[in-house]
């Protein structure tokens, strides 16, 4: 069978479960997570004294230590996809998430490009990108349904003329 999309394993992942789609007319494909990770609090980062702070007109000061515990956590899948040129992976949240986890996405849907595929930084490795706005820290287990992706076509502009390479991810282009 020709390759025309689909998930494949990070090289240096054996034990896990590709995405499949739960039901039959299901448009999203459920990633686990690939281990057992913690998604702290927002709140525990200091983000509530500088709210009180803020609320008495005091001055918020937060060090760097603070404010880098603030910033989403990635959670691995271990999952690679590929596709055709004029496609890419949207990556959802999960309805229940924010209702029964307070999870939310940070960048609010991931985009996986096809170019992302065995990239050499990290072979084409998805993430997605959790903030948890409740007040406990949470463990999320190894095998536990985080998010969907969902394949879609994209269209070009006129005069789009674009060559250049991908060579990793997450702010890789150094834009
Ligand atoms: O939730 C996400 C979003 C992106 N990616 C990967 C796939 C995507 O192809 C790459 C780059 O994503 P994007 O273009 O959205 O981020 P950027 O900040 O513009 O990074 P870059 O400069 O590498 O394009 O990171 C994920 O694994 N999870
Ligand atoms: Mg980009």
């Amino acid at each position: 069978m020709s390759k025309i999309r689909g998930f494949e394993k990070v090289s240096t992942f054996k034990d896990i479960n590709l995405p499949v789609r739960a039901t039959k007319q299901a448009a999203g494909y459920d990633f686990e997570a690939a281990e057992e990770i913690v998604v702290p609090s927002i709140w525990k980062s200091g983000i509530a004294t500088a709210l009180k702070a803020a609320f008495n007109k005091e001055d918020i000061l937060m060090d760097e230590k603070t404010l880098k515990q603030v910033k989403p956590v990635l959670v691995p899948t271990g999952i690679k996809a590929y596709m055709g040129e004029e496609e890419f992976l949207q990556l959802c949240n999960r309805s229940s998430n924010p209702l029964k986890n307070f999870l939310l996405l940070g960048n609010g849907v991931g985009v996986i490009d096809s170019d992302y595929y065995n990239n050499d930084a990290n072979e084409g490795h998805i993430m997605f990108q959790f903030l948890n706005f409740g007040l406990k820290d949470l463990t999320i287990k190894k095998g536990e349904r985080i998010g969907q992706g969902i394949f879609l076509p994209f269209l070009k502009a006129d005069n789009d003329h674009s060559e250049t390479d991908r060579t990793g991810g997450f702010g890789s282009s150094g834009k």
